[in-house]
């Protein structure tokens, strides 16, 4: 069955709208204290390949009701009033999702292009995720 929007025309609609940061212009931000980088891969990507560190946890799946002060999950690091950066696996989910929380007002967001792969491949900095006991 063909789909009425495909994850390609999601995707493209998505980086049409958001703004996306090369790794190096997201490393430029790395570790300024007005920019919070946010991973939204799942936590089994993060034990298997690192994280980068400093950045929040925020699933994919949790993110509408982290960043909404009027959700009883709301998470006070999206309260902050600093600029968001996202990041994936590879720059599609975290287009999606900087997408999602810049149409609930979320701002300034950005996501990072090629995500952690990306970001890990160019040498930049990245840290063991300390697993909880
Ligand atoms: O992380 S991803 O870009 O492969 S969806």
């Amino acid at each position: 069955m063909p789909m009425k929007k495909g994850y390609k025309a999601l995707v493209d609609e998505a980086m049409a709208q958001v703004k996306t940061y090369t790794v190096e212009e997201a490393r430029a931000r790395f570790a300024q204290p007005n920019v919070q980088f946010v991973d939204v891969r799942d936590v089994r990507e993060l034990e298997r390949e690192g994280v980068i560190p400093g950045a929040f946890s925020a699933p994919r799946g949790m993110i509408e009701f982290w960043v909404d002060p009027d959700s009883p999950y709301f998470k006070p690091v999206f309260g902050e009033g600093k600029e968001y950066v996202f990041f994936c696996a590879a720059g599609w989910r975290s287009a999606l999702t900087a997408k999602t929380v810049q149409d609930m007002g979320l701002a300034p967001v950005a996501h990072i292009e090629g995500g952690f792969g990306a970001w890990k491949a160019a040498g930049a900095p990245v840290a063991e995720k300390v697993k909880k006991s």
